[in-house]
């Protein structure tokens, strides 16, 4: 399937309500599992929640998670320690490239019994669950923060509690402290000493109900749509002041590129409006606390025909897609010119961009919204539009919703 995208030029303002964030989603559905007396309102409708939902429902034979990263790592802490069952847990293709060993062999030093089922080192795994043997271990931080959030999550339900020592430079650290914070926020107290986490044992907790905030990084489309369209502004709900999202960090970096961001906090809700002024330099950026931002933020630049150097990029090349590959290839469709490190992007704009351009999206939901946002310059071609469910379902009817022309053709 192929989506022509174009603009109406007739910028309709109005709200949208965007569902919960996944990040916090996938981790508040695993802590519910090992402490059922917790509530969570405005869960995500992303694929990546419903398959991580589906596989706490089954536990047992084989459980396939698709694209999704948190559900991979997440469930594979989980299974280790869960006794008396045993699951293969499997993904997508290329789930089966992105890498899984720093996790495992941290599990495994505690006990655990997993095996490569194809290539050492990543999914498929079979795991059988069985009691943990110590209660502290050693984790490489510097290539997924997934990885510590997967073992700080069912630190609090292991019978000796956890004892986490992060060794070489952390990366992606907000969505570290987004996991202590939630489990902070149900009762769950950790100690973060140098680069050490502990964390006691606790069996139980008292009734709690957690409202997710909605997704931050699904906001960055609109971010960089009101960046690009000038006089347009929207209202995203339902967000907060104080996220526990890193990319709510985009209020800050978007100041830079135009955008206003006005929180309203009776209604939780959020105004993005673009203030008109002309941006000439170029920007600069490390997005190692934000990557899943980047792709957003290099296209904006494209859409403004403003320079940019981003950098912190390193986590890009195992996610959806090599996001750094991917983009280099897709920018320069339209026209830039574009250098990439394995941790960097450098864009040159052109002021004109080729038009009817097809994008492709490589299986990766943010290539597809990402670009999106162009098409209020240009008219633009997106393969395998579909593919935005795996965070954000309902992207495609938002943007109509906002004047966007979207036409499905198979
Ligand atoms: O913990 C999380 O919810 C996430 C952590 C980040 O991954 P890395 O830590 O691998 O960079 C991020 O890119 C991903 O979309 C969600
Ligand atoms: C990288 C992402 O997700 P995950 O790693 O959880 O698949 C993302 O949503 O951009």
């Amino acid at each position: 399937m192929i989506a022509q995208v174009g603009f109406s030029s007739n910028f309709i303002t109005t709200e949208i309500q965007i569902s919960g964030s996944k990040s916090e989603s996938n981790r508040l559905l695993i802590l519910k599992s090992l402490y059922p007396n917790l509530t969570i309102k405005n869960l995500s409708i992303s694929d990546d929640t419903k398959v991580l939902l589906a596989a706490l429902e089954k536990m047992d034979g084989e459980i396939d998670v698709h694209h999704a990263g948190t559900a991979m790592r997440f469930l594979t802490a989980f299974f280790s320690f869960k006794e008396g069952v045993t699951v293969v847990l499997t993904g997508s293709k290329r789930m089966q490239e992105r890498p899984i060993k720093i996790l495992v062999n941290s599990l495994r030093e505690m006990g655990a019994n997993i095996t490569y089922l194809k290539n050492e080192g990543y999914p498929p795994l079979r795991i059988i669950g069985k009691e943990p043997q110590q209660n502290t271990v050693n984790i490489a931080a510097n290539v997924s923060s997934q990885y510590i959030s997967a073992l700080l999550l069912v630190a609090s339900s292991l019978k000796n509690g956890l004892t986490i020592t992060l060794q070489g430079e952390i990366t992606s650290t907000p969505y570290i402290k987004m996991t202590l914070q939630l489990l902070q926020q149900i009762g769950l107290d950790s100690t973060f000493d140098g680069n050490t986490i502990s964390l006691l044992p606790v069996s139980k907790i008292p009734q709690k109900t957690i409202t997710v905030e909605s997704d931050w990084s699904s906001a960055s489309y609109f971010y960089s749509i009101i960046s690009l369209v000038k006089g347009a502004s929207v209202t995203l709900k339902s967000y907060k002041r104080e996220s526990l999202q890193g990319d709510s960090a985009l209020s800050e970096i978007y100041s830079k590129l135009g955008v206003v961001t006005t929180i309203n906090d009776t209604e939780n809700s959020i105004t993005l409006s673009n203030n008109h002024k002309a941006i000439s330099e170029k920007i600069e950026l490390d997005l190692s606390n934000t990557p899943d931002i980047a792709q957003t933020i290099a296209v904006t630049c494209l859409g403004l025909a403003i320079p940019c150097l981003l950098t912190g990029l390193h986590t890009l090349k195992i996610k959806e897609t090599d996001r750094i590959v991917a983009l280099k290839i897709e920018l320069e469709k339209l026209g830039a010119r574009v250098i990439v490190t394995d941790n960097s992007l450098e864009l040159f704009p052109e002021p004109s961009l080729n038009k009817n351009v097809l994008i492709d999206t490589y299986n990766d939901h943010r290539m597809a919204m990402a670009f999106a946002p162009l098409s209020s310059k240009v008219p633009l071609q997106i393969n395998e539009p579909m593919v935005v469910t795996k965070s954000y379902p309902n992207f495609w009817k938002h943007l109509q919703k906002i004047g966007f022309l979207v036409d499905f053709k198979e």
